[in-house]
């Protein structure tokens, strides 16, 4: 994917500007009602759908991405609305989202930097609801620093930082999301003094000497995998073989 594919004609009044491409920053893409909706839809799911890890909280719908292919699992009617909605958008080349992480995270948790890598289309879509959260950006670790890996590295400043508002929609793609990192650092209260974010123009809560307290967040990030296994041939064959 070119630059120019990557752009999405209908969102780059929304593109975050001065940035690696490309990144659009969507504030109140969901309403104060849906948000409300949706937080309750998440926590109705059934127990057992939540995964801890240190850090946050996790639900996967849609299938467990492998590389040999995703055995596909049909998602519930709440969360294919808002894949329906995102995927026109054109986010996947004109090819739907079928996967969704929901994470929690509450105030002080967060995720290591990370690259979302090779399983996925290389775009993804977060909608954020309940708390705001600080989104850092950083620039892969070069081979020199690769070179010796017993060697402590101290964590690397982030490149930039995007605030993510509740309501909000995020699109990670093109370089963003193949060359850069993204994380989320583990703090109570965000001050916009020491982390300056790239689309403060488009956030109303971004005053320049702002002090965010976080409260929890829960973020949807939908994504499109685009390897599949086509489970209904799987088993017909398998029911075929046992006649
Ligand atoms: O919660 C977020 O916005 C980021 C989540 C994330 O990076 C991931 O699930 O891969
Ligand atoms: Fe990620």
């Amino acid at each position: 994917m070119d630059e120019l594919d990557a752009v999405i004609p209908s969102l780059e009044p929304f593109r975050v500007e001065q940035v690696p491409p490309i990144i659009y920053y969507v504030p109140d893409f969901i309403s104060e009602q849906e948000e409300t909706q949706l937080l309750r839809q998440v926590y109705e799911a059934p127990k057992p759908k939540w995964t801890q890890l240190s850090g946050r909280k996790l639900q996967n719908w849609g299938g467990l991405p492998h590389p040999k292919g995703m055995v596909p699992e049909q998602l519930p009617r709440w969360l294919q609305h808002w894949v329906d909605t995102v995927s026109s958008l054109g986010l996947f080349g004109g090819a739907q989202a079928n996967h969704v992480l929901v994470n929690e995270y509450r105030p002080g948790e967060g995720i290591m930097p990370h690259e979302d890598g090779p399983l996925y289309y290389p775009t993804v879509s977060t909608i954020s609801l309940g708390s705001h959260t600080i989104l850092d950006m950083y620039l892969p670790r070069g081979p020199e620093l690769e070179k010796d890996l017993r060697e402590e590295q101290p964590q690397p400043l982030p490149k930039f930082s995007l605030l993510v508002e509740p309501r909000s929609l995020l699109v990670l793609r093109g370089e963003a999301y193949t060359h850069l990192l993204h994380g989320i650092r583990p703090t109570l209260i965000d001050s916009l003094t020491e982390t300056p974010v790239a689309n403060a123009a488009a956030c109303p809560s971004a005053q320049p000497d702002a002090l965010l307290p976080r409260g929890t967040r829960i973020s949807l990030t939908i994504r499109r995998v685009p390897r599949v296994l086509r489970t209904s041939l799987l088993l017909s064959k398998k029911s075929l073989s046992t006649k």
